[in-house]
């Protein structure tokens, strides 16, 4: 019997299962945000990239080497650290070195533990009836908060924000995360998975498509996705909407402000860089995307995976472009705190090797609660409507392996209740047994903004 993991992490590269924790790093890596407002010239010219690298991002780096050394001589032999960076650099990591570790291929434990009986049982054992769903913000004030963002563009020098929000739902009783981590594993069999348990007791569980470093070796290696679109069932139909994807020019225009910062960053950084001339189209179950697949050969041996995606990190893919400036407007018109949505999941190894994972397509659990994320790019051409409708159709990986309807996300698809009760009886009864369940808005974090701040 596994005992539950105090981080799981999977891609098709390898798998980490970590137990225990040897010592924890919650330090913020960058210990203070800049808050003077350059000027226009000086803003194009420090473009996304020196707000990303300070002393303070040095000295977070500094402690992570001096807690493996101290891992070292207290007996762990190549000791890891794990776990997850906010999207706001400045508010603290939850990182921590594991007492031990297994590294595993994925595609071996998908064989072993997905057979049909186990994905059946998984999503029945995860499905769960939604009591209470809401968005933050809701439908109009998102659509408001786009429109605001695209005039803030011809006033300034902002061609990119990424705007968010958070599906809070409330369930007719506690997931079983062991099934539901398992569903979502069978349901999105690529990508990177992340189950990373959090101080509170909640749960950050995902499978993101988005690559944001892998080093091995003197090798790195960056996908960056944007530009995207909803999968459909009829197969034609899911071919025209991928072409149209890939001639969209607004979608390609979004995308290589993305792959033009990140080349900006890693130029310097590394003897070798190559980073195709355009885009291609690569998908998940729900969605579309574009994607750029970049591999560099870094200069200087030492810098970590963790340094170099500290650097790259956020990227216009979820921040925006010019990165500080998207930030403050995000800051302005998104009515709550991400705190590790958006940010980067993943490990590293004391050599510097390690992968870091955008943290999307996923989820904060905390017993019969879900807050699921999801954003959209938005740049001059954005329509409100379907930026709205990307958030609803990325939220769909999660909902999916929730078993929720993700048009109807207060009604759940698998029934899992003894049957001959009647939905409305179901749900209910679930609503007494919840009576004494947490209230909305007093709950802790992340959604603690009270409306969209002008
Ligand atoms: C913000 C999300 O996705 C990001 C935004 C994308 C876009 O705007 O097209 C595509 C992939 C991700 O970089 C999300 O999934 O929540």
């Amino acid at each position: 019997m596994h005992r539950t993991p105090e981080f799981l992490f999977m891609s098709s590269h390898c798998g980490i299962r970590a137990h225990g924790i040897y010592e924890r790093l919650c330090l913020p890596v960058r210990a203070t945000s800049e808050t003077g407002k350059p000027g226009r010239a000086r803003l194009r010219a420090e473009s996304a990239s020196c707000a990303r690298s300070t002393a303070n991002e040095q000295a977070f780096h500094t402690r992570l080497r001096e807690a493996f050394q101290r891992a070292r001589s207290a007996g762990i032999a190549n000791p890891i650290a794990i776990g997850a960076i906010p999207f706001d650099q400045t508010r603290p990591a939850q990182l921590s070195i594991p007492r031990s570790y297994e590294m595993f291929s994925r595609a071996l434990e998908v064989e072993q533990n997905c057979g049909l009986e186990s994905i059946q049982s998984g999503a029945e054992k995860s499905a769960r009836h939604v009591l209470h769903s809401n968005s933050v913000p809701d439908e109009a004030r998102f659509k408001q908060a786009v429109r605001q963002a695209i005039a803030n563009f011809k006033l300034s020098d902002i061609r990119k924000a990424v705007l968010s929000r958070v599906l809070d739902l409330e369930l007719d009783g506690p997931l079983d995360l062991d099934a539901f981590f398992q569903h979502l594993l069978t349901q999105n069999p690529a990508g990177y998975h992340f189950r990373l348990p959090l101080d509170d007791g909640s749960q950050l569980i995902g499978a993101s498509p988005e690559l944001l470093l892998r080093r091995q070796g003197r090798e790195v290696f960056s996908n960056p996705l944007a530009g995207s679109a909803r999968r459909q069932v009829d197969p034609e139909q899911d071919r025209k909407v991928s072409e149209k994807l890939s001639r969209s020019s607004k979608d390609v225009y979004e995308h290589s402000l993305v792959i033009e910062d990140i080349r900006a960053q890693l130029q310097p950084l590394c003897a070798e860089l190559a980073v195709p001339e355009a885009p291609q189209l690569m998908h998940t179950r729900a969605m579309w995307h574009l994607s750029t697949p970049i591999r560099g050969i870094l200069n200087d041996p030492t810098l970590t995976a963790l340094q170099v995606a500290c650097r790259l990190h956020p990227t216009p893919a979820l921040c925006g472009f010019p990165s500080r400036e998207a930030h403050k407007l995000i800051q302005l018109v998104e009515p709550f705190e991400r705190g590790l949505f958006g940010g980067i999941v993943g490990w590293c190894d004391a050599e510097g090797n390690g992968e870091w994972a955008v943290a999307i397509r996923c989820g904060i659990f905390t017993d019969s609660h879900a807050q699921l994320f999801a954003g959209a790019g938005i740049v001059e051409d954005s329509d409100p409507d379907s930026e709205w409708r990307e958030t609803q159709a990325k939220l769909q990986t999660m909902l999916s392996a929730l078993g929720v309807d993700p048009e109807q996300p207060c009604t759940a698809k698998v029934d899992t209740r003894p049957a001959g009760q009647s939905a409305q009886e179901k749900s209910e009864e679930s609503a007494q047994q919840a009576g004494h369940k947490v209230n909305h808005a007093a709950r802790k974090h992340p959604v603690d903004k009270a409306g969209v701040r002008a």
